[in-house]
C-alpha cells in the first residue's frame, strides 16, 4: 500500500472529502496540518503554490478534486462503469455549484450584505440544491446516488452538508431522503468513528 501524507490547513475546508475517502477506505494517512510561517515556507514546494496536497510515497500532488477523483478510483468508489462515474461527476459538480454558494455567503465582509446574501441563501438556495438532491435519491431509490454502495458522490455530498444539517434541522426536514442519506453515510462506523474524534473547526 502506499504511504499516503495530505496537507491542508487547520480545518476541513476542501481536504476533508479527502479525508473521508481515505477513511472509508481504511487507508491510514498522514494529516499534516499546517499555518502561518509553516504555509510560507512550504508553499513554493507544491505544485500550484495552494493546499490541499497530497503526497503519495513522496510524490506531491495538488488540487483536491483531481486527488478525490483518483483516490475513488484507486478505492473502488467511483462507480462500475463508466456511466456510473459520469452520474457521480455529476452530483461532485453539483455539489460544487453549492460550494460556491456558500462561500458568497461566507466570504462577504460587509455584515449587512452577508445578512441578506443568508437569507436568500437559507430561502432559495438551500432548498434548490436539497431538492435537487432529493429529486436524485428519489430516482435511484438504493439510498445512493449512484447505484446501491457508498461512492464518491455521497461522500461529496455528506461533506457538504454536513455542517448545514444541524444549523438547518428544519430545512432538511423538508428533504427526507437527504436527511436519511446524511444519516446513512454518517453511521458507517469509520465514518461515525472519524467524526466524532475530529477536531471541531468553522470550516
Ligand atoms: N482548485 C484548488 C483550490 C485550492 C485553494 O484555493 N486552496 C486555498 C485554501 S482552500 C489555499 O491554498 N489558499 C492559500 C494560498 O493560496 O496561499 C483545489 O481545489 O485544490
Amino acid at each position: 500500500m502506499p504511504n499516503y501524507k495530505l496537507t491542508y490547513f487547520d480545518g476541513r475546508g476542501r481536504a476533508e472529502i479527502i479525508r473521508l475517502i481515505l477513511t472509508y477506505a481504511g487507508q491510514k494517512f498522514d494529516d499534516n496540518r499546517v499555518g502561518g510561517e509553516v504555509w510560507a515556507k512550504f508553499k513554493p514546494s507544491t505544485p500550484f503554490g495552494q493546499l490541499p496536497v497530497l503526497e503519495i510515497d513522496g510524490n506531491m500532488y495538488a488540487q483536491s478534486t483531481a486527488i478525490a477523483n483518483h483516490l475513488a478510483r484507486e478505492f473502488g468508489l467511483y462507480g462500475r462503469s463508466n456511466l456510473d462515474a459520469f452520474e457521480i461527476d455529476q452530483v461532485v459538480c453539483l455539489m460544487q455549484d453549492f460550494w460556491s454558494a456558500v462561500t458568497k455567503v461566507y466570504g462577504e465582509k460587509d455584515e449587512a450584505k452577508k445578512a441578506e446574501l443568508m437569507g436568500k441563501f437559507t430561502q432559495e438556495e438551500v432548498p434548490k440544491f436539497l431538492g435537487l438532491l432529493e429529486k436524485l435519491l428519489k430516482q435511484n431509490s438504493s439510498g445512493c446516488f449512484v447505484g446501491s454502495d457508498i461512492t464518491l458522490a455521497d461522500l461529496f455530498v455528506y461533506d457538504l452538508l454536513w455542517n448545514l444539517k444541524s444549523k438547518l434541522a428544519d430545512v432538511f426536514e423538508k428533504y427526507p431522503l437527504v436527511n436519511g442519506h446524511q444519516d446513512k453515510v454518517g453511521s458507517v462506523p469509520q465514518i461515525k468513528a472519524y467524526v466524532a474524534a475530529r477536531k471541531p473547526t468553522t470550516f
